[in-house]
């Protein structure tokens, strides 16, 4: 059966009588964006976690490239090629932009003169060349998610989860913020799924969307049509639950 890039197949997810996710069939075509969207609680983390390994499903099936990954570890996927980033950054503050993304190298067990090299790639990369010497503490919400870019590069991944990509950003830095995440995918071919609650942004950064609410998905289609579709226009103007 020919797959798509990432799927996952009827993936449920139950933490004890909580289901987070209910029979999630998710299809993500390599080379597009895809956002994934959906009020809080409605299980987005957790499909993140199901695809990069952080949870298992209670049940179905998750691939990546045609593979079945359901049970490989999360450094398995990782070395296959799936990268994450996280809703709160979490870099070393009192470590330098350049040796945070050394380190993300060294785990890689490349020397220590490739890593700072291949650094300096990523970090050119994402724009933060002027900021390369500062401790990653003082650096913008917006620098620091650009700093996350680069250290998730350092796993050179083909699949690229990006958690609340401009969560607590200020407005003036999101532009620069979205042209990396746009030449993540034309320069280097990176398929990129989005978890992210500004509709503006997403109009202008994703193809396809899936909105979930109560762990279920609920509407499915291109992002302009689950952009218009009623019951998410709802959630969005009155953050009412669909199901309710
Ligand atoms: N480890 C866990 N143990 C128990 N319940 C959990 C766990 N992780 C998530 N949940 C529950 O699963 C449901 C889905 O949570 P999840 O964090 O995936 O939603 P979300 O859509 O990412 O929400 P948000 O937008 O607030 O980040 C919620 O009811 C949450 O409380």
């Amino acid at each position: 059966m020919q797959r798509n890039f990432l799927e996952t197949d009827r993936v449920t997810v139950a933490f004890g009588g909580i289901v987070a996710l209910k029979d999630v069939s998710l299809s993500v075509v390599q080379g597009k964006t895809t956002a994934i969207l959906g009020p809080n609680g409605a299980g987005k983390t957790t499909l993140f976690n199901a695809v990069a390994g952080a949870v298992r499903p209670t049940s179905g099936k998750v691939y990546f490239q045609g593979a079945d990954i359901t049970n490989a570890s999360p450094s398995r996927r990782c070395h296959a090629g799936i990268a994450r980033t996280f809703q709160i950054t979490q870099p070393f503050g009192g470590l330098s932009v350049r040796e945070n993304v050394m380190v993300a190298l060294a785990a890689r067990g490349v020397t220590m003169k490739e890593a700072r090299a291949e650094a300096s790639t990523y970090i050119d990369f994402v724009g933060l060349n002027a900021k390369a010497e500062d401790p990653a503490r003082i650096l913008s919400t917006g620098q620091r998610k650009r700093l996350e870019l680069a250290r998730a590069l350092s796993t050179h991944p083909k699949l690229l989860l990006l958690d609340e990509v401009t969560g607590g950003v200020d407005r003036p830095s999101i532009p620069e913020l979205l042209d990396v995440i746009r030449r993540l995918r034309e320069e280097r071919g990176i398929t990129i799924v989005v978890v992210e609650h500004n509709m503006e942004v997403l109009l202008g950064l994703a193809d396809n969307a899936f909105f979930l609410n109560r762990g279920e998905v609920v509407v499915t289609g291109s992002v302009e049509e689950v952009a218009d579709h009623e019951a998410v226009r709802r959630i969005y103007l009155g953050d009412a639950d669909v199901a309710a």
